[in-house]
Formats: C-alpha cells, sequence, structure tokens
C-alpha cells in the first residue's frame, strides 16, 4: 500500500509547567513544555505523528513555520519519500524561499523535525515495527541486498607480468569491480609503469590503492609514494615497517597534501598498537584481521576504537580464509558500530574459497551476507587431507631415507655430497 499523504494538521499544545517552576534554568525562568503537534492523513487511514519541543509562546511561530511547508508533504506518498529520503529531506531543508529562515537552524528546522518526525512515525507504522526496529532492520536488509563493499588485489600482485595485469583487470571491469590495489615498493620505475596501467584501465573515478608490505623507511617511504601521487592512490599501505607508529605518523603528516591517506594492520600486532596508532594520527585507514589479533574480542575492540576516532575499517582479508572470516565483522562494524560506507571496503583476493564448506559470495563487488551458521571457518575434509603438512612431511620423509639409503651403497660420494666439500 503506497499511504499517500492526504493532510497535515498541526496543534499548539502547551503544559502550564512555569506555573510550579518545573524545568526552570538560568535562562529559561519560565518554559512552558510545549509541542508543536503534526498529525499526517494518509488515503489509507494510517496516521502518523510527530512533534518538535518548545517552550511556549514560540510554539506559535513555529506552528506557522510547519504549515509553511505542508505543500512539500500533502500529496506525497510513503513509498515515494521512503525510495528518496535523502531527497525528500533535503526537499524541506533547502526550499529556495523557506531555506534564508534558517538554513536548517532556528524556527524553520524545529518545524522541519516535526513534519519529519511524523513521517518516520508514519513508515514504522505502515511496516509495524518500532521505530529502532525498523532503523536496524533497514540497515540488515541493505546488506543483505547489496552486501558489503569490496575491493580487489587479484590483478596486481608484484609478480604478475604486465600482460597478466591487463587481462586480469579487464576481467575484473567487466565483473563490476571498480577498487583495485596494485603492489609496489621493489622498483620504482616499474611500479609508474604498472599504476600508470592500471589507472588507464580503470578510469579516473574508480578507486586505486597501493601496497608496499614494509619495504622502505620513512623518508624513503615519502618520496617513493610522491612519486606515484600521479595516479591518484587513496591509500598507500604498509608504507614501512609496522611496529614504527611515529614513522607511520611522519608518512601521514606528508602524504596529506597529496591526498594519500596511510592503511596498515595486517601486521599490527594487537590492540594496543593500533590505540597508539589512532591516538598519534598515523593511520588513516584501520585494516582489521581477523587472524593476527586475538580473534573476534579484540577486533571488536579495534572497531569500536576506530569509530571513536572517526577512522574508517577496511580490512584485510585475502590469504586462506581470511575473507571468509572478517565478511562477519565487518557486517558487525556496518550494522551496529559505523553505519557509514564512505571510504569503506573489505579487501576481496581470488584464492583458495573453494577449500571451504561456505565460501564467500561475491556479487557486484560485494560481499554478501553469509547465511550459514558459525563463522564461516570450516574447510573442505578432503582440502584439509590433501594439504595436510604433516602427512606431506611424513611422504617427504620416505623419499629422504629412500636417497640416502641409496648412498650409502656409494660411501665415497656420499660423504662428499654431505659435507658440501666437492
Ligand atoms: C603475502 C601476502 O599475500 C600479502 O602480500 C598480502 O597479505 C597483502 O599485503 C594484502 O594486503 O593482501
Ligand atoms: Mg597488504
Amino acid at each position: 500500500m503506497s499511504h499517500k499523504i492526504v493532510n497535515l494538521r498541526v496543534r499548539d499544545v502547551r503544559f502550564p509547567t512555569s506555573l510550579e517552576q518545573h524545568g526552570s534554568d538560568a535562562m529559561h525562568t519560565d518554559p512552558d513544555y510545549s509541542a508543536a503537534y503534526v498529525v499526517l492523513d494518509t488515503d489509507s487511514g494510517l496516521k502518523g505523528f510527530g512533534l518538535t519541543f518548545t517552550l511556549g509562546k514560540g510554539t506559535e511561530i513555529v506552528l506557522c513555520a510547519v504549515k509553511a511547508l505542508a505543500g512539500l508533504v500533502i500529496g506525497k506518498s510513503l513509498q515515494e519519500i521512503v525510495s528518496n529520503f535523502r531527497g525528500f529531506y533535503r526537499l524541506l531543508t533547502s526550499d529556495g524561499q523557506m531555506r534564508w529562515l534558517g538554513p536548517e537552524k532556528g524556527v524553520i528546522h524545529l518545524a522541519t523535525a516535526a513534519v519529519l518526525n511524523a513521517v518516520w512515525d508514519l513508515w514504522a507504522r505502515a511496516e509495524g515495527k518500532p521505530l529502532w526496529k525498523l532503523l536496524v532492520d533497514m540497515v540488515k536488509d541493505q546488506m543483505l541486498k547489496e552486501g558489503y563493499p569490496a575491493y580487489t588485489t587479484s590483478c596486481a600482485w608484484l609478480g604478475y607480468s604486465d600482460q597478466q595485469l591487463k587481462q586480469l583487470c579487464s576481467d575484473a571491469l567487466k565483473s563490476g569491480w571498480t577498487r583495485f590495489k596494485v603492489k609496489v615498493g621493489a622498483d620504482l620505475e616499474d611500479d609508474i609503469r604498472r599504476c600508470r596501467l592500471i589507472r588507464q584501465m580503470i578510469g579516473p573515478s574508480s578507486t586505486l590503492m597501493i601496497d608496499a608490505n614494509q619495504r622502505w623507511d620513512v623518508a624513503e617511504a615519502i618520496s617513493w609514494v610522491s612519486r606515484l601521487a600521479e595516479v591518484k592512490p587513496l591509500w598507500i599501505e604498509e608504507p614501512t615497517s609496522p611496529d614504527d607508529i611515529l614513522g607511520h605518523a611522519a608518512i601521514s603528516k606528508a602524504l596529506a597534501p597529496l591526498g594519500i591517506g596511510v592503511a596498515t594492520g595486517e601486521q599490527c600486532h594487537n590492540r594496543v598498537m593500533f590505540k597508539q596508532f589512532l591516538q598519534a594520527s598515523a593511520l588513516q585507514f584501520v585494516q582489521i584481521d581477523s587472524c593476527r589479533l586475538g580473534s573476534v574480542n579484540e577486533n571488536l575492540a579495534v572497531l569500536l576504537m576506530a569509530y571513536k576516532f572517526q577512522v574508517p575499517v577496511c580490512p584485510h582479508a585475502g590469504g586462506v580464509g581470511l575473507c571468509e572470516l572478517v565478511q562477519h565483522l565487518i557486517l558487525f562494524d556496518y550494522i551496529c558500530v559505523s553505519a557509514d560506507l564512505r571510504n569503506r571496503m573489505c579487501e576481496y583476493v581470488d584464492h583458495l574459497h573453494e577449500h571451504f564448506t561456505s565460501p564467500v559470495v561475491i556479487q557486484d563487488a560485494h560481499y554478501m551476507p553469509p547465511k550459514d551458521p558459525g563463522y564461516s571457518c570450516e574447510m573442505l575434509e578432503e582440502s584439509v587431507n590433501r594439504h595436510d603438512a604433516l602427512q606431506l612431511s611424513s611422504h617427504h620423509q620416505n623419499e629422504f631415507f629412500f636417497f640416502h639409503f641409496i648412498f650409502l651403497l656409494f660411501p665415497f660420494k656420499y660423504f662428499v655430497l654431505m659435507t658440501g666439500l666437492h
């Protein structure tokens, strides 16, 4: 049902609290707690109720403002509003003539709040949910539908040839990837060539990150990355020793004017280190790792700290099983902590998923929320057996003894070979 809003009523409701000095303070000595009380009527009979709080006489002015906004609301269906709620919010706050009264402050904003509160109330009633549940379910639904944004590292490992790089990159573009990470740090001229190649292929609006895996010292990191600034990387990952907090801070400071942030975390050994990185403004992207920190417990602490410092979390993944595990943590981060996707994405590497019973599902470059019970850690028994290093090494030991037995038949040659004197 679309619930078309057919009428907006607003009432001036006042409670004489000043008579007994309830609510009095140094500035407001005679407050009458009051409300501009809005009721939205719809064609379905469903109503939405909203209010804004005022102190007595001022309510009259808020009422006028609400009436002035009514024309922007009446005639709209709930469906129409919520399918572009941001647009509707802007419609109310950016009216060419009324905007002057604020903008987005004072009486006109109190009126906006009363009207929008009524719309939210209407929506929650239409869904049959208290508002908090509507909000919580909304982010869950969004994740279920769209998934969590991912970036790929699979196109540009350092050892890949340019040809391979091009092929993988064009395949990835076809599959909808828009965020790419390139390995750098071994040879500057190579890096410049490879990064230009990728940037040219992905175009200016896609996102590019670079990762040096701790290769440089601080000064070298700054000069090297400055040379790569032309390809506009969003971040440089692990520019130097993962333990060098002040070094990362210096790099962050030097690269900030170039619009390049510092990302680190895949080798950050515990939450105390993360705390110091955050306190020292030494990173602009927190890369939690599901397996380096003390599991979920310690990762949750880091997520909360990152939120406190308003630093986006972009988990490290790849390896084996890291994508499977960390997707749970980043979904929690979005639904319960950050509620923000700006500059946030989770690494994805296209290897070894086939060994897991619940492998990650990537759709249109997004992690789709896993549905199976558990933490997605279970490997296929067959894979474990096939790759069990102990079994492999006992197999190798047999070969080793056989090899030595053969040489025992030729003692002198054996001596020479074993001592390396040949
Ligand atoms: C040895 C590994 O593949 C690393 O290169 C990898 O973790 C990398 O740093 C990454 O960010 O994915
Ligand atoms: Mg890395």
